[in-house]
């Protein structure tokens, strides 16, 4: 226990899992809290004695779904290995802890998700916090990149964008920063840091990269981004120690080059994620029609920054161009593309010496394929302008696998049998020894049977018994005296003999040379890899990048994108636009396409009204999603596009409550609103729907004009805002920039049909109680909101003769609407009845609901 007691010691804050043979055992703490959060046995080891301690095992083969449940629960996991072959040694066996598994730190390809990275976040600040770094690790794919963030916002910004399983949160960091981080990033384990001084910044950063970039480093990046990066390094580094880091660059993070789109604007626009958690419904389901994992990563990153330059924005649309024109090449190449697989995760695994044969294959695989997509891409005309010049595609490593490696490798090394015999003499001998031996065995077993005449006699091999002739009991009075009795079984009995014990020897001896021969190869292989996995991942970035131009391709051919103009114009004109999302779910031809044009020097902010239904939510997402495709480099879906550079996205759609913040509706409306005035730029694009919709009508209502009058007038930004405030579309004669849009409906028969076609001017009316009705609201109910309407719409008078306002107050303070009060015996009682029943569709009561009608205009009455 005392190889067991040490690296504990040296992991105290993980659960280890200790291997013995083929288990991985854990005790005390740790084996309690496994077997509660795994379901598993707890038992005990030397139960009944003073030193029982409690103990749980799970098998060696399925630890990695138990690993996973452990990450889920935010725990870190130290795995100590067995270092030797218990077989080969006298003794206790060395034992050592290879890796330490962390939330934010995993490379199983099981916990992964394939299309989207994997980060450990490290936040920390300067010494005298006026500024804030942040690094960004992802283990899986070796990437590492670190910035200097300006404001606390925008690094919690950063924070929702990259969605990181595990935040490190540097010590001395302000409260602040710690319970914002924690909001920011609601599936990650935050992680007080160790303390860290700046030589242990050099030293950290000089040990895990070339030389070079760490010097680079040192200049070009602030001292929080530095400090954040050697974070991030230290607690890897800590995490894996018996291999070096797949770190090579530090990447710059510079968020002021992206468009900032927030968290809520994120989620109100389904950019990467729905509702649900899920992928389905979003942007990123629409248009990820890329063929590799490091592509999809890729454009789901792209997407969730848009780029704020316009030549780097046109570079990319040059290449979309290139593929929607070349629709041969683009084929080919997602043809070849498809078989690539993902480079850039293989090759860190076997730097992490990680790998399996397996992995092996598909690095091979993905090697071999990689010529043809360079060729079809070569055949694109100014493809060396367009695609860079000279492509490595590492042939020479490429040959070496395909030579060494059959067809497919198996996932474990253990067993053997993944390298061609061909490949090398040493093994070619001792795989054919092992092959003659077993073919000397079947031979044995024709010869006994024939000399002792025991028809069912035979020659078999388990793991725990080795080689044994086995004969059934009616033939045991055949069995010769040179036979050596070796165990009773049910139906038998089992032999050895002189012969048979020479023959498994060298049968067994070849079998073992044969895989320690291979188990060499093997290891060579994946020094190898390791060696050339820079010039693997720099592949791999080129390739995932022509896969995001090729599939954007793709998608603005089958889905008739067109490419946008980008400029840094003040103006946003979309002809024709659709929702990319709401399009394909709406039953083809159907969806109604709309032009809008928001401009700084004309109309900026658009009220758009129209009833419940009609699409004004969607055509305001259609616009944010149209400006974020075109910047993010993508074709979009319209006629015609010109995007005037946006450099924000802020929105704030519909209400919904925050209850796992412990914010109501307004509450978070209202927050939400703050940000998106305190944020927005002149550049930026605000959509606002239906804000002040969480309180009481003229608060909401003054809340959303204040709103919009500081929109168009202090911030001056391009804006949309839906209401269903119609007082609200007197704001147009306010200032220039405010412009009344609606999108229109009709009622027929008493039910509203929705055009879903925009049109200057102020929507005429609500279709409020036909919507209702679509929805299935009884009919007693619904004559009875239409009779309260025209009450309101005639201006009602009040017993007291005052004129209908939409809300009075009791005597208790307390708000109500007069208009829903019974009506006072010293009026006209009937008056409400008449008016309900004056508005009931009778043809469109069902019997049961005529009862219901009958009942409720009864309780109108006054007793
Ligand atoms: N341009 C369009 N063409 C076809 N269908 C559309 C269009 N716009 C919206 N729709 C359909 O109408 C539904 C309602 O749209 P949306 O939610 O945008 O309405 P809304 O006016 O914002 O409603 P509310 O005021 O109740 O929030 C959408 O789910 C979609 O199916």
């Amino acid at each position: 226990m005392r190889q067991y007691e040490e690296a504990k010691a040296a992991h105290p804050d993980a659960i280890l899992f200790f291997r013995m043979g083929d288990f991985y055992e854990m005790f005390h703490e740790d084996a309690v809290i496994a077997a509660r959060l795994l379901d598993i046995t707890l038992t005990s080891r030397n139960r009944g004695n003073p030193d029982e301690e409690p103990m749980a095992g799970v098998p060696h083969h399925a630890a990695a779904g138990y690993i996973a449940r452990l990450l889920t629960f935010g725990h870190k996991v130290a795995i100590c290995e067995q270092m030797a072959d218990p077989s080969t040694v006298k003794g206790i066996v060395p034992r050592q802890v290879v890796r330490v598994i962390t939330p934010g730190l995993v490379t199983d390809a099981e916990q992964l998700d394939a299309r989207a990275n994997h980060y450990l976040v490290a936040v920390d600040a300067a010494e005298d916090n006026t500024e804030r770094g942040i690094a960004l690790l992802d283990l899986s794919t070796g990437e590492l990149s670190a910035g200097m963030i300006p404001d606390l916002a925008s690094l919690l910004g950063e924070l929702a964008r990259c969605d990181p399983r595990e935040v490190l949160v540097g010590g001395g960091l302000p409260a602040d920063v710690k319970k914002g981080a924690g909001l920011a990033a609601p599936r990650a384990v935050l992680r007080d840091d160790e303390p860290l001084d700046d030589g242990d910044v050099a030293a950290t950063i000089d040990g895990a990269v070339a030389e070079p970039i760490a010097a680079e480093a040192a200049v070009t990046l602030p001292l929080s981004a530095r400090r954040a990066a050697a974070r991030a390094l230290r607690f890897a580094h800590k995490c894996t120690p018996g291999s070096p880091l797949p770190v090579r660059r530090i990447a710059p993070y510079d968020p002021t080059g992206a468009m900032r789109i927030d968290e809520t604007a994120q989620v109100h626009l389904e950019l990467v994620r729905g509702a649900d958690g899920s992928r389905k419904g979003t942007l990123l389901e629409t248009v990820d029609a890329t063929v590799t994992p490091a592509g999809a990563r890729l454009l789901r990153r792209r997407l969730l920054a848009p780029l704020l330059d316009v030549a780097s924005i046109r570079r990319r649309l040059d290449e979309v161009q290139a593929f929607v024109e070349n629709p041969r090449a683009r084929a080919e190449l997602r043809e070849a593309l498809a078989k690539v697989g993902d480079l850039e995760r293989l090759s860190v695994r076997a730097v992490l010496r990680e790998a399996t044969p397996k992995d092996l294959g598909a690095l091979r695989d993905g090697l071999l394929a990689a010529p043809a997509a360079v060729a079809a891409t070569r055949s694109i005309v100014d493809a060396g302008e367009l695609f860079g010049a000279e492509v490595d595609t590492l042939p020479e490593l490429a040959a070496k696998l395909a030579a060494a490696l059959v067809d497919r490798p198996p996932a474990l090394a253990r067993e053997g049998g993944f390298v061609r015999e061909e490949y090398d003499a040493e093994l070619g001998t001792q795989r054919r020894l092992a092959r003659g031996g077993a073919e000397e065995m079947t031979k044995l077993e024709a010869e006994l049977r024939e000399k002792t005449g025991a028809g069912s006699l035979r020659i078999r091999f388990t793991r725990v018994f080795g080689w044994y002739i086995e004969v059934t009991k009616t033939h045991l009075g055949k069995v010769p005296p040179d036979f050596r009795r070796k165990q009773t079984v049910a139906g038998g009995e089992r032999f050895t003999s002189d012969r048979l014990d020479e023959l498994a020897d060298g049968l067994e001896n070849a079998e073992s040379r044969a895989l320690a021969r291979e188990t060499d190869i093997f290891e060579g292989l994946v020094r190898l890899v390791a060696e050339s996995a820079e010039r693997i991942r720099k592949l791999a970035r080129t390739l995932a990048s022509w896969d995001v131009a090729a599939a954007l391709a793709d998608v603005a051919h089958r889905q008739d994108y067109v490419r946008p103009e980008v400029d840094m114009g003040e103006a946003l004109v979309i002809e024709g636009g659709r929702h990319p999302v709401v399009e394909r779910l709406a039953a083809a031809g159907r969806f109604v396409p709309n032009d809008t044009t928001l401009d700084l020097g004309g109309e900026r902010l658009w009220l758009l009204t129209g009833p419940n239904m009609a699409g004004k939510s969607t055509l305001m997402r259609q616009v944010a999603l149209i400006t974020i495709l075109a910047q993010a480099g993508s074709f979009v879906p319209a006629q015609g596009a010109r995007i005037g550079v946006v450099d924000r996205v802020l929105s704030r759609v519909g209400a919904s409550d925050n209850v796992a913040r412990g914010e109501s509706t307004f509450m978070v409306e209202m927050r939400e609103t703050a940000t998106i005035l305190r944020d927005a730029t002149r550049r930026s694009l605000v959509i606002l729907d239906e804000i002040g919709r969480g309180t009481s009508t003229y608060d909401g209502l003054a809340i959303a004009w204040a709103v919009a009058e500081h929109l168009h007038d202090a911030v001056g930004c391009r804006a949309m805002f839906a209401t269903h405030y119609h007082e609200l579309t007197e704001l147009a004669q306010h200032g220039p920039g405010v412009a009344n849009w609606s999108v229109s409906a009709r009622e027929h028969a008493g039910d509203v049909v929705f055009l879903h076609k925009l049109v200057k001017g102020p929507a005429s009316r609500s279709y409020g109680v036909a919507v209702a009705r679509l929805a299935g609201v009884p009919e007693p109910v619904l004559a009875r909101a239409k009779a309260i309407l025209a009450t309101l719409e005639a201006g009602a008078a009040l017993p007291s003769g005052k004129h209908a306002t939409m809300r009075g107050r009791t005597k208790q303070g307390s708000v109500q609407l007069d208009l829903f009060a019974k009506a006072k015996p010293d009026v006209d009682a009937a008056a409400p009845v008449l008016e309900t029943l004056r508005a009931v569709e009778v043809e469109r009561l069902t019997p049961l609901d005529a009862l219901t009608f009958v009942a409720r205009l009864k309780s109108l009455l006054p007793s």
